[in-house]
């Protein structure tokens, strides 16, 4: 009789071996690690108590966030957890400031990447280390696909794509619909376009979106290749060759579309500025295949989810806050037909959108950062080579700055001084997170979220599902990023 076992399941035995086997290193180089303390690292919690923790309460990375919670409030602002290296977490928003806007570019390195990351990400502006390489793609993006005149030129890129979900729910009016998928999809079809130019036929679309789905899951998911990653992709290899292959598959796609002649009507697209690239640290070598499809995987992946994400909350927030939503509307049914350069005239919207982000910002921790030189944070040693978080979820419920920080009030960014969201002076909130490596696409997300939050308020009430449901629930996900946890179901009525 043969007993399957299902990849899964392997996967959770995989994991328990590969903790059993490890706990004598563990110990052994958490003691060894631990003797830094004579230089006073960060207090926090054994390293072995950590990974029981970590393994029983929950097995996605982004799960961390309510266990680290647990330790600040017993360590402080500021702890550390001896894991191979040194992981330090900061909980505080001033200490967060004094790291990443004053420290001089000590703290902006990466740390090493996750297999993962390896395997699909591995020459992207997030993952590459502090330096020439990262500078010139990292200024590529800013000043080419993401300048604001080249913004302009895909305007009727994203009103087609508005006009496709706005046709959609016109369809369904007075129905309950879910928005996740459309909005998905559509945010999907912008960035696609902006990153390759062309329209692309629905087969391909499909295929592309379904393949950063899944690379977007990979990387998300619990990082078990990055444990003795040569027994576990032994172990699982089954799931690894799904990985590689997946990877091939991207290649295979996105390459030919990189490499396809364009011109004509189509506007200058973020493929061409990397085609046009040249490292001049490496004799001005232009940018290798593989280079260029990861960095056009990586603006679809790190701009699609977290903005859908932010928008359908956003519009959760207005279906449970009625007044919200009239305001809303009051400000975009002034305009004959709502376009981006009506937005800067609308305030209101904009706080709208300012508060979706301080409330929801994507995920509990933003990506870590590399130390390039031992330092001192808040009075405690941080050696080179550590790994350093912020705990930014956090930042924005802080009450000494922010009044009833949990509710949902947009009228204090209509109040009080400018916020000056990059966090240079102060940082108050950091969804984006701050300095040098602070989301380089944070212009472009609010665009988008203001753009089709005020399309979705100008044409349609949106209402709860149904008497018996009066308000949404705000449970979130945390299996990634955070998402909300029982998709936005709405009764949407077109306004008169
Ligand atoms: C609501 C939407 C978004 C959120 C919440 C978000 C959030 C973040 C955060 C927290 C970081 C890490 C910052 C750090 O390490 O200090 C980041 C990095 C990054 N984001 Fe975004 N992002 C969003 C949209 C976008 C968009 C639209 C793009 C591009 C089109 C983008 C591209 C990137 C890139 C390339 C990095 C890496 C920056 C670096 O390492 O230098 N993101 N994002």
């Amino acid at each position: 009789m043969f007993i399957t076992i299902d990849d899964h399941t392997m996967e959770g035995i995989t994991i328990f071996y590969c903790l059993i086997l490890s706990l004598p290193l563990i110990f052994m180089l958490s003691h060894h690690g631990r003797k830094k303390g004579a230089m006073k690292l960060p207090p926090g919690p054994p390293t072995l108590l950590f990974v029981a923790k970590f393994v029983v309460l929950g097995r996605s990375v982004f799960q961390i966030g309510p266990i680290l919670r647990g330790l600040h409030a017993r360590h402080g602002p500021i702890i550390s957890i001896w894991l191979v290296r040194t992981f330090v977490f900061v909980a505080d928003r001033r200490l967060a400031h004094s790291i990443l806007i004053k420290s001089n570019g000590n703290f902006d390195d990466r740390p090493p990447s996750t297999e993962m990351m390896h395997l699909f990400f591995p020459h992207t502006i997030s993952t590459s280390p502090y330096g020439a390489y990262w500078r010139l793609v990292r200024r590529n993006l800013h000043a080419q696909a993401l300048h604001p005149s080249r913004l302009r030129l895909f305007a009727p890129a994203r009103q087609r794509a508005c006009d496709a979900i706005l046709g959609s729910l016109r369809d369904d009016a007075s129905r309950v619909i879910a928005v996740r998928p459309l909005l998905g999809r559509c945010l999907f079809e912008v960035l696609v376009c902006m990153s390759l130019g062309a329209r692309l036929g629905q087969e391909v679309l499909d295929e592309l979106q379904e393949m950063h789905q899944q690379i977007f899951h990979a990387i998300t998911s619990f990082p078990v290749f990055s444990i003795f990653p040569a027994l576990t992709k032994r172990l699982l290899r089954k799931r690894w060759a799904t990985h590689v292959a997946l990877n091939e598959r991207r290649n295979e796609v996105l390459l030919p579309l990189i490499r396809a002649p364009r011109g004509g009507e189509n506007p200058s697209c973020y493929a061409d500025s990397l085609l046009e690239l040249r490292v001049a640290e490496e004799g001005s070598r232009p940018l290798t295949d593989a280079e260029m499809v990861t960095l056009c995987s990586e603006f679809m992946t790190a701009a699609v989810d977290t903005t859908m994400s932010l928008i359908e909350w956003i519009m959760a927030e207005l279906v449970n806050h009625p007044d919200v939503q009239a305001k809303v509307y009051q400000e975009v049914r002034e305009k004959p037909e709502l376009n981006e350069d009506d937005l800067c005239g609308m305030p209101y919207l904009k706080a709208v959108v300012l508060e979706g982000t301080r409330l929801h910002p994507g995920a509990h921790l933003i990506i870590p950062h590399g130390v390039k030189n031992d330092a001192e944070i808040g009075g405690y040693m941080v050696p080179k080579g550590s790994e350093v978080n912020f705990l930014v979820a956090d930042f924005g419920l802080d009450e000494t700055v922010w009044t009833a920080a949990r509710e949902f009030r947009p009228e204090r960014f209509l109040d009080g001084d400018d916020l000056d969201i990059t966090g240079s002076r102060e940082i108050k909130m950091a969804p984006f997170g701050a300095g040098r490596r602070m989301c380089p696409g944070y212009t472009l997300a609010i665009m988008h979220a203001e753009y089709f939050v005020g399309s979705l308020v100008r044409e349609f009430e949106w209402l709860p599902p149904s008497p018996a449901e009066a308000t949404v629930d705000m449970t979130e996900d945390l299996a990634s990023i955070i998402a909300m946890k029982h998709p936005l179901r709405a009764r949407i009525i077109p306004r008169a």
